[in-house]
C-alpha cells in the first residue's frame, strides 16, 4: 500500500550478511581472519612485548559519519599528532577513526570473544602505519598496514564518556550523513589497566584485508542497556527511505588456523 511507512521488515532490509561475504571477498575464508575467540589458557606470555605508547590529541577529532552499517568518528590524520607505538608495533601508527560493534540484544554484540564469552559491544580504534605508508588507503591492504586497538564494553551502568558520542549520533541518523564532531578525547574510553592481548588478523568487515595487528585490552569498560538501545536507533536507510535500524553489526569469531595470541 503506498505511503504506509512500514517499519523495516528484516527480509526487506536483507543486507548481504557475513555468510555471503566469501562470494565477493574470497579472503573471508582465509587463514588470518578476524574476529577470533581468545582462549585465555592458550595465550602465550611474551616478555618482549612492551607497554603501549598512546598519544591521542582531542584536537584531531573531526567528524562523525553514518557509514550505513555503523558510524565512524574520523580524525585528522595528515600528520603524526595522534599516534600509537610500542607493544607489538614496529613503529608509529596514526589514528584515523573509531567505531563500535553491537548486537540485537544486550547479551551479544562484541566481535572478539573471551573463552566463548560475548560482551555487549566492542570499540575499534583504527590506526595505519605512517612510518611505511603515506595514507590509510595505501596501508589498509598491507600485512603491517593497520593496528586496531580494541576495548570491550560490558553491560552495566551508563558510561559518562559515551554521552557526547551518543548525542552526536542524533545528527547522523541516516546513511551517508556526516556532522562536525570535535575535541573528543578517545582516551576517555580506555580501561584503567592497559594490559592487552595481541595477534595478527583482518578487517572484520569487507574488504576483510589481512592487514591488522590487533591489540585487545583485557579489562572492559561499561555501557548501559539504554546506551546500547541508542546505538540501535541508527539507520542503514537513507533520508526519505523506509527506516531500517542497524540492530547488529558484529561478525562472529573465525577459525584461529594455528595463530598464537600473545600477552
Ligand atoms: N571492524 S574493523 O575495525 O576491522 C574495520 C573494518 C573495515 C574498515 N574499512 C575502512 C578502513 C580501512 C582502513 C581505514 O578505514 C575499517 C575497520
Ligand atoms: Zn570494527
Amino acid at each position: 500500500t503506498s505511503g504506509e511507512n512500514f517499519e523495516c521488515l528484516p527480509q526487506l532490509c536483507a543486507s548481504v550478511g557475513p555468510d555471503h561475504w566469501h562470494k565477493l571477498y574470497p579472503i573471508a575464508n582465509g587463514d588470518h581472519q578476524s574476529p577470533i575467540d581468545i582462549k585465555t589458557k592458550e595465550v602465550k606470555k611474551d616478555a618482549s612485548l612492551g607497554h603501549l605508547q598512546i598519544t591521542w590529541k582531542p584536537s584531531t577529532c573531526k567528524e562523525i559519519v553514518n557509514v550505513g552499517h555503523s558510524f565512524h568518528v574520523n580524525f585528522e590524520d595528515k600528520d603524526n599528532q595522534s599516534v600509537l607505538a610500542g607493544g607489538p608495533l614496529p613503529g608509529n601508527y596514526r589514528l584515523c577513526q573509531f567505531h563500535f560493534h553491537w548486537g540485537q540484544t544486550d547479551e551479544q554484540g562484541s566481535e572478539h570473544t573471551v573463552d566463548g564469552g560475548k560482551y555487549a559491544s566492542e570499540l575499534h580504534l583504527v590506526h595505519w602505519n605512517s612510518d611505511k605508508y603515506s595514507s590509510r588507503a595505501e596501508a589498509f591492504d598491507k600485512p603491517d598496514g593497520l593496528a586496531i586497538v580494541t576495548v570491550f564494553l560490558k553491560l552495566g551502568s551508563g558510561n559518562e564518556n559515551l554521552k557526547d558520542v551518543l548525542k552526536a549520533l542524533d545528527s547522523v541518523k541516516t546513511k551517508g550523513k556526516k556532522a562536525p564532531f570535535s575535541n573528543f578525547d578517545p582516551a576517555s574510553l580506555l580501561p584503567k589497566s592497559l594490559d592487552y592481548w595481541t595477534y595478527n588478523g583482518s578487517l572484520t568487515h569487507p574488504p576483510l584485508h589481512e592487514s591488522v595487528i590487533w591489540i585487545i585490552f583485557k579489562e572492559p569498560i561499561t555501557i548501559s542497556s539504554e546506551q546500547l538501545a541508542h546505538f540501535r536507533t541508527l539507520l542503514s536507510s537513507a533520508e526519505g527511505e523506509r527506516p531500517c535500524p542497524i540492530l547488529s553489526n558484529h561478525r562472529p569469531p573465525q577459525p584461529l588456523k594455528g595463530r598464537v595470541v600473545r600477552s
